[in-house]
């Protein structure tokens, strides 16, 4: 599945030590970030990850970008609700757009324990099927 693993400045270190505690399942997955974002988990956890821009620079909308094209399959998405972020429309659209796709969005460490667990579990695999009908439609198989 393709993940996409996102947090504002002052949940980095909660994103990084979550990607951290759970590289044994990130590992199976093929993993996308926003740029500073991905370079933490990165070195923390010595995975491979797709880095876009920075999150203010436009990375959330090339991650939602993804979505809107049915390649993004769950989101990690540690939201500061405390800080103004100068981008704040957005990470509005890439919530709009989970929503739009029905893709599953963490947006805090409760959920993200959830979504990660279901991920492991195969809660997920609902998705195997949306993109291999979605690729059928649209002739890549
Ligand atoms: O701002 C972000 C998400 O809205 C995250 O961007 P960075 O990972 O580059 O800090």
């Amino acid at each position: 599945m393709n993940i996409a693993l996102i947090a504002h400045d002052k949940k980095k270190d909660d994103l990084v030590r979550f990607a951290v505690a759970y590289k044994p399942i990130f590992e199976k997955h093929t993993l996308f970030a926003t740029g500073t974002t991905g370079l933490r988990i990165m070195e923390a956890t010595e995975l491979p990850v797709h880095r876009f821009q920075s999150g203010p620079l436009g990375g959330d909308q090339e991650i939602g970008a993804k979505i809107a094209k049915n390649e993004m399959d769950a989101i990690f998405f540690f939201r500061d609700p405390l800080t103004a972020q100068p981008h704040e429309p957005d990470v509005t659209a890439l919530v709009r757009l989970c929503d739009v796709y029905a893709i599953p969005l963490a947006t805090n460490m409760g959920t993200a324990e959830i979504l990660v667990r279901g991920l492991e579990r195969g809660d997920l695999d609902w998705r195997y099927i949306v993109k291999e009908s979605s690729d059928q439609e649209n002739g890549n198989n």
